[in-house]
Parts: C-alpha cells; structure tokens; sequence
C-alpha cells in the first residue's frame, strides 16, 4: 500500500452490471499499470466476494461506496471495507468532523487499513445543482472547505473534480491525495460529468489519481481506449 502519487495514477471505475462484464475487461488488464475501483451498482450486484476476488487477482482496489451516516454506522462500514483488504475507501465529507474523525480512528486499529479518502463536491454538480441542495457559494469554495475539513479529521485525502485540485494543492501542499473523476479525453463525451478536465491537464492541476470510467468502458475498443489515455499522460 502506498500513497505514491508517481506510479499507476489510473484508477479505473468497473461501472459494469454485473461480474462477468467487469472480468471481461479485467482479464484483460495489467495489475501493474492499473487500479481498479468497484462502486456501488457492481458492489450491490456481486457484493464482497467479487471484490476479494479482483484483489487475489492482484488489483489494488478503491472500494468506492461513499459512506454518509452517522459516526458509529460509517465507523463498522470502513472497518467491514478493510477487512476485505482493499487500498482505498471513502466516505462523504459532509458527513461531518465527527463522522469523518470516527472512521479514521477505527481504521486505525485494524492490522492493514486502506487510505481513508473523503468526497467533496460530486463532479456531476454544477454551480446551480449545488444552490439547488442549499449551499451558497462557488462550488470551488466549498470544495476547499470540506478538504480542509477532511485534512483536520486526518484523512490520507479527499475527491475532487481536477479544476479544484490546482486551488486544494496550492492550500495544503502534499498533505491531501487527490484523487479525481471528472476525467475526460478531448473526444470523449462528458456524459453526466460537469467540472472535468482532460487526463494531461488533470495531473498538470495536481491530481494524484485520475478515476476514468465510461470513457474507457464504454468505448468501442476499451483497450485502445486506455492506451490513449496512458500514453497522454507519458
Ligand atoms: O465526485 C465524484 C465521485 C465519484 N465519482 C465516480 O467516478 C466514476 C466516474 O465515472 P465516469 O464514467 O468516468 O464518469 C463513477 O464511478 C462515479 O461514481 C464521480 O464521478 N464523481
């Protein structure tokens, strides 16, 4: 496990239906030049086991279920998530400082505890959807708020959209892994996405780790697909 932020930068979101869907592209993935992140549709399809199984595959694996309950509950969750062994794990940062302080003091007492990661702002939001749930102000402000309240709650880092990474950087040095989505190469549809970036520009901006989904499962030639994107950022 490791916090470097010079190897293996893509983490690749297996937003897939099922098991046998996210194998088909995982067979033909190397564990050395990748990570893999398993979130909540594929999670509540195929449930722990598939996720011991793509670790003893050799994956490091960011279990992405975004946790966001009160202390005790978030506490048992990220400790049931270390216990499957994988690297990295998040909750929301709204959850609050309790909350976010709870699970990190509980991953503190298991033997091999993943990174403990926070989420920001979702990268789906926009100036107006974040008004729409009650909360003034530039979407990049809060972002900064709720990483530096991730940094007091000793976090190893937060997720941010790659436009915030830069300001979160220039805040708190090295302090914070960030780790992004909100990902797209120049051709690639934004989808649902709304404060993205392109892979170059996100690591330019600072961003340790670079969360890519669709524009990789859902091209026509995955692989090739990934390949791009790898030698963009070489
Ligand atoms: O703010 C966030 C937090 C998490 N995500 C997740 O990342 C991937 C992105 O997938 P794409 O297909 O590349 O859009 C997806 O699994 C989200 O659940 C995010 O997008 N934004």
């Amino acid at each position: 496990m490791t916090k470097s932020t010079t190897d293996r930068p893509l983490i690749i979101a297996l937003d897939y239906p099922n098991a046998a869907a996210a194998w088909t592209l995982l067979h033909q993935l190397d564990p050395r030049r990748c990570r893999v992140k398993i979130g909540k549709e594929l999670f509540t399809r195929e449930g722990p086991a598939l996720v011991k199984q793509v670790i003893a595959a050799g994956f490091d694996v960011f279990l992405d279920l975004k946790f966001h309950d009160i202390p005790n509950t978030v506490a048992a969750a990220v400790a049931a998530a270390a216990d499957l062994g994988v690297w990295m794990v998040n909750v929301h940062a709204s959850g609050g400082p309790r909350m976010l302080i709870a699970a990190r003091e509980r991953l503190a007492t298991v033997a091999q505890p993943p990174l403990l990661i926070a989420v920001t702002v979702l990268t789906s939001f926009d100036q107006a959807e974040l008004a729409a749930v009650g909360c003034a102000g530039e979407t990049a402000a809060r972002v900064l708020h709720l990483a530096r309240l991730t940094a007091a709650a000793g976090l190893d880092g937060v997720v941010c959209s790659p436009q915030e990474a830069a300001l979160i950087r220039a805040d708190s040095g090295a302090r914070l892994v960030l780790v992004t989505p909100g990902v797209r190469p120049l051709t690639a549809a934004t989808d649902d996405q709304q404060r993205v970036m392109t892979p170059a520009a996100a690591r330019a901006a600072g961003a340790d780790y670079l969360v890519i989904g669709r524009p990789i499962t859902a091209a026509p030639d995955p692989l090739a697909a990934l390949a791009a994107i790898e030698s963009e950022l070489n």
